[in-house]
C-alpha cells in the first residue's frame, strides 16, 4: 500500500464553470502538506472532493489503496477527519460533547455510548488544544477562536490516519496559531497524513514540509517551501511583489511583501 493521499487528474465542474481542471498532487504520510493559492483557487473544493462531499467529473483520489470518495461514510470517518473552513456555530452541545462527535465512527451502531477509550481520546484532545477548562461550556457561547480550537480537538479525538483541515488557523491569535500548527506537525511526525489549506504563507513556510499551489483550479507547483515560494510565483499567482528572505533561526523562507503603491 502506498502511504498518503494522491489526487490524479481531478476534474470538478459546476454548470459552465470548471472548479478543478485536472489537478494531480499528493500529500505524503508523515508529512505536513500545505495547500495554498488565492481566494477561489479551488482549495476547499479539492479537500471536499477527497471526502466525497463534492462530486468529481473525472479523476481519482486515493488514500493508500482506498478510493477515498467512494468509501462508505463510516469507513471513511474511521480513517479520516475533516475540519471545515467555518464549522456550524449554532450547535447546542457542550464543548466536550462537540469533541466526542469525533468518536462516533468508533461506537457500535446498536450501542452508541462512549467507552473509556473514547473519554480518554476526547480528554487528550481537549488538553492538546488548551481547552480542558472549557469542557462544560456551551459551544455557541465560545469565541470564534475557541470554537476553532474545539473543531481541531474533535478531529484529533478521531485519531485519524488522514487529517484534512481547511484554514485551521482562522480566528486564532498568534500563540494559538503556532501551537495548533505544531500539534498538526506532531501528528504528521507520528505518521499521519496531514493536508491543510492556509492563507498565511509565512506560517505555511514555517511549518509545512511540502506545499501544493492551486491557481484558477489548476495545480501550478508542488515542492518544499524553499522551492515553491519564489518572488516569481508570488507575482504570478498572488499578483504581489515580495522579497523572500531566510528565517534567522530556521533558514526557512520568510516573505516580506511590498506594499501596493497608489
Ligand atoms: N457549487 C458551486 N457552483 C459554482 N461555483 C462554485 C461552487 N462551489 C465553488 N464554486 C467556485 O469555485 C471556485 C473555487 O472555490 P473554493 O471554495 O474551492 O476556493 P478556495 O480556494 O477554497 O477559496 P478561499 O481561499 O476563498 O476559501 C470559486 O470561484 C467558487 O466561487
Amino acid at each position: 500500500m502506498s502511504a498518503g493521499l494522491a489526487f490524479s487528474e481531478v476534474v470538478v465542474r459546476a454548470g459552465q464553470s470548471t472548479l478543478l481542471d485536472g489537478v494531480s498532487c499528493a500529500a505524503r504520510a508523515g508529512r505536513l502538506t500545505g495547500l495554498i493559492g488565492p481566494n477561489g483557487a479551488g482549495k476547499s473544493t479539492l479537500m471536499r472532493a477527497a471526502l466525497g462531499l463534492v462530486a468529481m467529473d473525472s479523476g481519482s483520489i486515493r488514500f493508500g489503496d482506498a478510493d477515498l470518495p467512494a468509501m462508505a461514510r463510516r469507513d471513511r470517518a474511521q480513517m479520516s477527519a475533516f475540519v471545515e473552513q467555518s464549522g456550524a456555530s449554532e450547535v447546542h452541545l457542550s464543548a466536550r460533547e462537540v469533541v466526542m462527535l469525533g468518536r462516533i465512527p468508533f461506537q457500535s451502531l446498536w450501542q452508541s455510548t462512549a467507552g473509556p477509550q473514547d473519554d480518554a481520546a476526547a480528554d487528550a484532545a481537549l488538553a492538546a488544544v488548551g481547552m480542558t477548562g472549557f469542557a462544560e461550556r456551551q459551544y455557541q457561547t465560545l469565541s470564534g477562536g475557541e470554537q476553532q480550537r474545539l473543531q481541531v480537538a474533535r478531529a484529533l479525538a478521531q485519531q485519524p490516519q488522514l487529517l484534512i483541515l481547511d484554514e485551521p488557523t482562522n480566528h486564532l491569535d498568534v500563540h494559538a496559531q503556532l501551537s495548533i500548527l505544531n500539534l498538526l506537525r506532531q501528528r504528521a511526525q507520528a505518521g499521519a497524513t496531514v493536508l491543510l489549506a492556509l492563507h498565511d504563507l509565512n506560517l505555511a513556510a514555517a511549518f509545512c514540509d511540502e506545499l501544493v499551489v492551486l491557481h484558477h483550479g489548476r495545480q501550478v507547483a508542488q515542492g518544499s517551501p524553499q522551492a515553491v515560494l519564489t518572488p516569481a510565483l508570488l507575482a504570478d499567482v498572488y499578483a504581489v511583489k515580495a522579497s523572500v528572505l531566510a528565517h534567522p533561526h530556521s533558514g526557512r523562507p520568510m516573505i516580506a511583501y511590498d506594499l501596493p503603491s497608489d
